[in-house]
């Protein structure tokens, strides 16, 4: 399990992460929601190790992961799938895909088939240059490229952002297949309400650096929850 305890994270003087705490279960979707610049991009760089925090602990499966670079938290099994996708335009889609072998020894510097049955379109565009597949199909890029590290935890940052409705219900299929093949623990920013609420197994709202409610995906639709998400 990723465990976030009381953490910290400045940009400068801007404290965008106040006293920070969740936990993503193995074999589960957590979902953290929250309105546009409430920090939840900023929790996943602390988690991934893009931002440094200013105080608390971010462990994974018993390991202290404060203070490790990128690298090694992908090598200890944190894939991450980053907001806007990233996708190297000028590369193949198999290039993209094999930019994902950097943390992996030697042995394991293939791509797994499992990717090609999830996403069956890299499959049939792997000489394509990566700018120029649409959003959605750079989504199932970027989700593709992240399993090749073999990840014990998906972290992705707003993976429904700018994607048409038919690629989001692909997108929300193969989310939920890899937590029930595999196992792992599945950490997601949203904005986007329903896709959490059919998706996730426990929530996380988020409000101007804060945690300010938490619960099953069915306490989305209290009042409560309703008045930090509405702007
Ligand atoms: N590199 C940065 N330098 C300075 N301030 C930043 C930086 N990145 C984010 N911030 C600020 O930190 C706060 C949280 O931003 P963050 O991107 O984490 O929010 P978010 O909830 O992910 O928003 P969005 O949905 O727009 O991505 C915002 O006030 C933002 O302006």
């Amino acid at each position: 399990m990723l465990t976030v305890d009381n953490i910290n994270l400045h940009y400068g003087a801007a404290q965008a992460l106040r006293g920070v705490s969740i936990k993503a279960e193995m074999g589960k979707i957590t979902c953290v929601l929250g309105r546009n610049g409430v920090g939840k991009s900023s929790l996943l760089r602390a988690v991934t190790g893009q931002h440094p925090i200013s105080a608390g602990t971010i462990s994974f499966e018993g390991e202290t992961l404060n203070g490790l670079a990128p690298f090694n938290r992908a090598r200890a099994g944190v894939g991450y799938v980053p907001q806007g996708r990233e996708i190297f335009p000028l590369l193949t889609v198999k290039e993209n895909l094999e930019t994902g072998f950097a943390p992996l020894t030697r042995k394991d510097r293939y791509i797994p088939d499992e990717i090609f049955s999830l996403f069956p379109i890299l499959q049939t565009m792997l000489g394509r240059r990566g700018g120029d597949l649409s959003g959605g199909q750079q989504q199932q890029l970027a989700i593709g490229r992240a399993m090749v590290t073999r990840p014990k935890i998906l972290v992705l940052d707003e993976p429904t952002e700018g994607i048409q409705p038919s690629i989001i219900k692909d997108i929300g299929r193969a989310i939920r297949y890899l937590r029930d093949s595999t196992g792992m623990a599945i950490l997601l920013v949203e904005q986007y309400l329903d896709f959490c609420r059919e998706l996730a197994d426990h929530v996380y709202i988020m409000d101007r650096g804060e945690i300010v409610h938490t619960g099953p995906a069915e306490t989305l639709d209290t009042p409560e929850a309703r008045r930090h998400l509405t702007v």
